[in-house]
């Protein structure tokens, strides 16, 4: 945006010359006690903070705009900011105005950007706060994926579908990315991103290179098994550069990067993240998995379970390690619950010991870390000594970190202020120094008491006392009786109504002293709380680890609480290629079903030699989407390594889990629905693998039903025949012409969810029994949704013709030659219109006998399209 330069003041200067310093930044630039923001900066800000925009003359002839705040709110109007999407950078005083004459330097020393931000306030408790730094080169995309609240630092490279998932699962709150690949990231991802372009320069390899091994100070990238990927060091060296850029130089728990170990995780597409509502967005509120999953007791372990949740795995021992702990925890409820108890003590290790690293740290922070070492100590003992070698294993890699423990017990009061210039921060006896001026500073009453006692002796001043204003300090003040007995050398200040006050060389010698010391306790406390701070830094990575070591054990602790909440088994995971779930539920819906109501189990069975796909049918509203979803959460779950709300569950490892839903829900984007649609599905089948999970809801209904018809039924013959992958399919339809597939294809097999008609209502049974389904009762669920009867009665007046037409039986086949005939019957009426000679030409030219029903479908959309044209 363009800034009008803002002239005259000195003051002004400086803030024009920092200004331009920070292109496309808000500034808050503290003057004093506020924080204030001018010109287009100060309308932006009263708008966002709802705080007062004042005008004030500037000059001769112009006015400039101002808004602030004072400084100690900041906290309070940051995270609005950057919350609102601003860039804030913060510009403060340098150097103490008292000590100055001329104008008092100030710079920015933070610019806080959404993705780059650590402030409590800031960023979301529960999730992370990544920053998405991307490369482009050819089509492959480098990313890095860092957040400065917690150190996590990764990296990738792959196509852009894999980025584009990895975006999706990771949710950054920031994607930067050179300049000139600005067209082609809106072009590939979208605009759902909060997006900085940088400057191309730093975009090459040998300036990354350095910039990580100078962070990680190493010769070499190999010991974090990043080296092969080129593209990924690039964005990872730009994620640091960027950092850099934005004053963050303190990084020392950015401790590791490492790269995304894609073959370890099973692929989630990201339209399975969105369709199957694992974690949802931030702006939606429908309920979502995570939701119902999220019973952790730290918010590092709720961070946690979003990762699994989106990256379950796919090899069988570790998942079985996950769901071992999960069963022996739910066997052993004592330990669970006092280990659940320890790490709510614990809290938010890992973004403690980032403020550690950034030395952002506060006193009751450090004193909270205290904390959190000693009940890791408390959880090191209990897994120790646990049955479990899993438990046992954790225990074993704790850390409690003793020595920097009793350092800090012994070095920091017990409950210390937040803010260091408080004072009462730093222990009695770790400094003589400090406790002398304590003294002096807090001893202070007794002192003049005694003084008081003492004079008043001399004086025989029985009601002399000694008190303290703020114009001229410390005096005794003697009433008016007792005034002729005042020594001489006592020097007068002040009179009043009945009383005189005066001073003493011993009492402006003691104040002097009290003053002092004050400031000097302050600059003391300062710096060694700094010193400790700074040793502090050197526990980063075993304290790193313990954070991950308790998120770890959160998760699994959370397993095991929901399974018992939520009555979830154990399933058994193995390499077979079957899914068996008998007794299934789905998971989230079984939550928030109305009053009364309760969740019908089903079971779903799939392998890849009888029953490879299953066509379901079933009327509107029956259940079909709960149905394929619950088996894919069932699934996921599994392999997350979690219990899973069946009766029993068998889970042949699954590879890959692709979801599609037909058009007309995802709107808001340019290209047509149908053709969106058709996108993802060709990625699909692009893709898929022996031990895919694909599952399809209602894909083809965006377009003609015949047209919709014949994809479906192309894709599923594809999928069927497909030579190498058999990938295990549930396809959910309102078209119940695709029960003709199973005749032809054996692996193919239908099913219905089912409802019962009592009179002219229907009643969802919602049970999944073999065999198609005969009609869709759309009608009847149109009638629930309260459409008005005439409506109503039309819709089945008009259905109730067209069933007559399609006589009783007739095939596909037969109808499609009907079709043809009626269409060859038009051809003799006129004969000159050039549509029909089209037509006609193309119907003669058809081998009706040779014709697959799927060609002919093709050919029938093909004569509508003439006709329309
Ligand atoms: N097994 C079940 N037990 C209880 N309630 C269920 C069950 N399955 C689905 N429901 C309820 O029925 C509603 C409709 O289910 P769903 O959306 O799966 O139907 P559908 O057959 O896919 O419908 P449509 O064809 O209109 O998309 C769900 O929102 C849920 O509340």
């Amino acid at each position: 945006m363009a800034h009008t330069a803002i002239k005259e003041t000195p003051l002004m200067q400086q803030y024009n010359t920092i200004k331009a310093k920070h292109p496309g930044a808000l500034l808050l630039f503290r003057v004093g006690d506020f924080y204030e923001t001018f010109g287009e900066d100060a309308i932006k800000a009263s708008g966002i903070l709802g705080i007062v925009l004042t005008k004030r003359a500037n000059g001769a002839a112009t006015h400039i705009e101002l808004a602030g705040f004072p400084h100690h709110s900041l906290d309070t109007y940051l995270p609005k900011l950057v919350r609102a999407g601003q860039r804030v950078a913060i510009c403060d005083q340098l150097e103490d105005p008292k000590t100055t004459k001329t104008i008092v330097k100030r710079g920015v020393t933070e610019l806080v950007t959404p993705g780059v931000a650590y402030g409590d306030n800031i960023v979301q408790q529960k999730s992370n706060n990544y920053l998405a730094s991307l490369y482009f080169e050819k089509n492959t995309i480098g990313i890095a994926l860092l957040d400065i609240s917690t150190g996590e630092f990764l990296t990738a490279q792959g196509n852009s579908d894999y980025i584009d998932k990895l975006l999706q699962s990771f949710s950054p709150s920031e994607v930067i990315f050179p300049k000139n690949r600005n067209a082609s990231f809106k072009e590939t991802f979208g605009d759902r991103f909060y997006t900085y372009a940088l400057d191309e320069w730093p975009y090459t390899g040998d300036y990354a290179t350095e910039t990580l091994l100078k962070h990680f100070e190493v010769k070499s990238l190999k010991g974090f098994g990043i080296e092969k990927l080129n593209l990924g060091i690039v964005a990872a060296g730009v994620a640091l550069h960027y950092l850099n850029e934005t004053e963050h130089k303190n990084l020392q728990h950015i401790s590791a990067i490492g790269r995304i170990e894609e073959e370890k995780y099973l692929w989630l597409d990201r339209f399975s993240i969105r369709n199957l509502e694992l974690i949802g967005s931030h702006n939606d509120n429908a309920v979502t998995l995570v939701d119902v999953l999220d019973h952790t007791c730290s918010p590092m372990g709720a961070r946690m379970l979003r990762r699994w949740i989106v990256m379950p795995l796919k090899e069988r021992k570790p998942i079985e390690d996950r769901l071992n702990v999960v069963e022996y925890l739910i066997a052993h409820e004592e330990l669970k619950e006092e280990l659940k108890q320890q790490i709510r003590q614990i809290g938010d290790l890992e973004r403690l010991i980032s403020k550690i690293g950034l030395q952002k740290a506060n006193p009751r922070e450090v004193v909270q870390l205290k904390k959190a070492l000693a009940a890791t100590n408390v959880i090191k003992g209990i897994c120790s000594q646990s049955e479990s070698a899993a438990l046992r294993t954790i225990g074993e890699q704790l850390n409690p970190c003793v020595l920097i423990r009793e350092k800090i017990e012994k070095e920091l009061q017990a409950d210390p202020p937040v803010m260091i210039i408080k004072g009462g921060v730093i222990a009695e006896g770790i400094n003589e120094e400090l406790d002398r001026l304590r003294k002096i500073a807090f001893g202070g009453k007794g002192y003049l008491l005694e003084i008081q006692k003492r004079e008043a002796e001399i004086t025989r001043i029985p009601s002399l006392k000694v008190a303290f204003n703020n114009v001229f300090g410390y005096y005794l003040e003697v009433s008016n009786a007792h005034k002729d007995k005042v020594p001489t050398e006592w020097i007068r200040k002040q009179t009043l109504v009945n009383a005189e006050r005066y001073i003493t060389p011993e009492l402006k010698e003691y104040e002097e002293q009290i003053l002092g010391a004050e400031e000097k306790i302050l600059a003391l406390e300062t710096r060694l709380y700094n010193e400790l701070l700074y040793e502090l830094t050197q526990y980063i990575k075993p304290i790193q680890l313990n954070a991950q070591l308790v998120a770890q054990l959160d998760v699994l602790l959370n397993f095991a609480t929901i399974a018992i909440k939520n009555y979830y088994v154990k399933p058994d995971i193995n390499e077979g290629s079957i899914i068996d779930i008998k007794g299934g539920r789905h998971p989230v819906i079984e939550k928030n079903l109305p009053l009364g109501e309760e969740y019908i189990t089903n079971d779903v069975y799939l392998d890849s030699d009888s029953q490879q796909i299953i066509i379901i049918t079933g009327p509107n509203m029956a259940g079909k989407s709960a149905l394929l979803r619950q088996t894919g959460l069932i699934v996921l779950m599994a392999q997350m390594g979690s219990f899973v709300p069946a009766k029993e569950a068998t889970v042949g490892l699954v590879d890959k889990i692709f979801t599609r839903v037909g058009a007309s829900d995802n709107l808001s984007s340019g290209e047509s629905t149908f053709m969106v649609e058709m996108n993802e599905t060709a990625s699909i089948l692009n893709n898929l693998s022996d031990r895919s999970l694909i599952l399809l809801d209602e894909i083809g209904r965006g377009t003609s039903t015949y047209d919709g018809i014949s994809i479906a039924w192309a894709i599923a013959e594809y999928l069927h025949n497909h030579p190498s992958a058999k990938a295990k399919t549930l396809f959910a339809t309102h078209y119940h012409e695709l029960n003709e597939l199973t005749n032809s294809f054996h692996r193919i097999k239908n099913f219905n969810v089912t409802v019962k008609e009592v009179g002219h209502k229907i009643i969802f049974l919602r049970k999944l029994v073999p065999g198609g389904s005969e009609h869709s009762f759309g009608i009847h669920v149109a009638k629930l949704a309260g459409m008005p009867p005439r409506v109503l009665s039309r819709a089945n007046e008009i259905l109730k013709k067209l069933e007559a037409e399609r006589t009783g039986g007739e095939s596909i086949k037969e109808s499609i030659k009907k079709v043809q005939k009626q269409a060859v019957q038009m051809q003799m009426f006129s004969i000159d219109d050039p549509v029909l000679v089209k037509i006609r030409d193309m119907l003669n030219n058809l081998e009706v006998n040779t014709l697959t029903p799927i060609e002919a479908l093709m050919k029938l959309d093909e004569i509508q399209r003439v006709i329309k044209s």
